[in-house]
């Protein structure tokens, strides 16, 4: 099959969180069972070009019809570890992509409608017919209706769409403004509520409801998360219109590389470990303490790697945060916030606990130190408010580093109870759960973690060691991503 992907970010070039992951490694293992991919992404001013081999022009000025006249793109290609990737660059006084940033300006509406317009353009000019376009997330959502209203009537009747959603809380909101750029005019007939028109402001078309409503099919990255996203508050308004699409809606379990995320050859790391060779590990914890200038003793070290933002419970990360030095445990904390408000916080509370020798916070991206922190800890927090899959416990789980989560969204699908799990024998749980959103509950499975760690070492090695048996690598995700290309391509 020939699969184009298209979507805004792609690990390890252009990455802010899970989607940069899933593009690549569902793509690279898509190459490897024999399938053609392509990726079409921005080409924005501040990615890692250092990942990219080969860039050169594709495509010389690529007319993109905009706003009933046309802006002027280059496409440039080149090879991202293997994967060949097409970056539109726009040459217009909006500088779409040379921001700085990938996303956060007042525009990201206008600037990932035109990426989908150009992406489309692209498509049709370069002669590409591939059997499915899988785009991801708001940022694309326009794109199979584009493609069902205006491409299919220029040549590209036979394209199927698969449309994956990663976050629902980001779903892309705008006015006539972009249906007049986007070419896709006819205010009166988009503005229908079964078809783009948000279910909660009536002047604002929704891009992911749009996606919904015209893909072929639709999927979210867990089976418990799709459950929710249609039944409870976190659909976040589009439960509705899942509803009424739901016999083509389901769920699909992320992956994660396993060239990516491998504790045996992992090039981040310094001290390679597998199941066999376990307490090496330790060595990597030693060199993680060194590193951030941690005292070296005898405590559990415990980490939280992601996004600073709402989803991921910044109030219950902040607890645990507190909770563990309590508990007379070290922590660890990589993330980066794109609100201001919670990004003041997190760097006051890093002040203020900059000369303890038991805790770190490291408020920036960074890639490389990820890698030993998963590396190099016992156990990893995951008190997220809502979780559609969450990469860092399956990355946790692989390095053998315990995770301690709330029972939300993928995190259900991943991490079974040590204590309480009864869908899962023994010889099957692999970490600690809570369900209820607040501290009492955190603690109590902290505490659960801690007990075992303190009490009794070799149950806690041999959950960790539990963990790191699952095969959560995208051998099993990408035959139902195939699955699903098969059934929507003869749709
Ligand atoms: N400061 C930092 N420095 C270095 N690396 C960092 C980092 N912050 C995060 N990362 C890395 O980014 C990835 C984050 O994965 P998540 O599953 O938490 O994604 P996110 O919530 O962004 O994405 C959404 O999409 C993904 C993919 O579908 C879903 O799993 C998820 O539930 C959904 O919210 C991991 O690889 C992590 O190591």
């Amino acid at each position: 099959m020939y699969i184009v992907q298209i979507a805004s970010e792609c690990a390890p070039v252009i990455k802010a969180g899970g989607l940069g992951d899933v593009v690549y490694g569902l793509s690279r293992e898509l190459e490897n069972r024999g399938h053609c991919v392509e990726i079409i992404l921005p080409k924005y001013d501040c990615m890692r070009y250092d990942h990219i081999w080969g860039l050169h022009e594709a495509y010389n000025d690529l007319i993109v019809p905009w706003y009933g006249t046309d802006i002027r793109c280059d496409v440039l290609c080149g090879w991202v570890h293997g994967r060949l990737c097409f970056f539109i660059e726009p040459k217009s006084w909006e500088m779409f992509f040379n921001r700085g940033c990938y996303y956060g300006c007042d525009d990201d509406p206008m600037r990932f409608a035109f990426f989908s317009k150009a992406a489309m353009e692209f498509l049709l000019r370069s002669n590409k017919r591939p059997d499915v376009i899988h785009c991801h997330d708001w940022q694309t959502g326009l794109i199979p209706v584009m493609l069902f209203e205006i491409y299919k009537y220029n040549g590209m009747e036979f394209q199927r769409t698969l449309y994956t959603i990663h976050n629902f809380k980001h779903q892309g909101f705008g006015g006539n403004e972009i249906l007049a750029a986007t070419g896709l005019n006819r205010p009166e007939y988009y503005f229908q509520p079964y078809r783009l028109r948000d279910d909660f402001n009536p002047f604002a078309i929704n891009f992911m409801k749009g996606g919904i409503t015209y893909a072929n099919h639709v999927n979210t990255v867990s089976p418990y998360h799709a459950w929710e996203a249609q039944h409870t508050d976190q659909g976040f308004g589009l439960g509705h219109t899942l509803h009424t699409n739901q016999h083509k809606f389901s769920g699909i379990l992320n992956g994660i590389d396993p060239e990516v995320w491998n504790p045996e050859s992992d090039a981040y790391i310094p001290h390679h470990y597998g199941l066999t060779t376990f307490e090496d590990k330790a060595l990597n914890k030693k060199e993680l303490r060194d590193r951030l200038l941690l005292s070296q003793s005898d405590k559990p070290l415990v980490a939280f790697i992601g996004r600073l933002d709402d989803q991921k419970g910044v109030h219950l990360v902040h607890h645990a945060m507190y909770y563990a030095l309590e508990r007379g445990a070290q922590f660890v904390l990589l993330g980066s916030a794109t609100e201001k408000s919670i990004n003041d916080w997190f760097w006051h509370e890093k002040l203020f606990l900059n000369d303890n020798p038991d805790v770190h916070l490291e408020l920036s991206f960074n890639e490389e130190l990820a890698h030993l922190i998963y590396a190099g800890a016992d156990m990893i927090v995951v008190p997220s408010n809502f979780e559609p899959c969450g990469l860092t416990q399956m990355i946790g789980l692989r390095y053998g580093t315990v995770p301690v989560v709330r029972g939300v969204g993928g995190l259900v699908n991943t991490v079974f109870d040590w204590d309480y799990d009864t869908l899962h024998g023994p010889e099957e749980r692999n970490g600690f759960v809570f369900f209820q959103n607040d501290t009492v509950a955190l603690e109590s499975a902290m505490n659960r973690a801690f007990d075992v760690w303190n009490q009794e070492p070799a149950i806690f090695k041999q959950i960790a060691q539990q963990g790191m048996a699952y095969d959560f690598s995208w051998n099993h995700p990408a035959q139902a991503y195939i699955d699903l290309y098969e059934y929507v391509r003869h749709k």
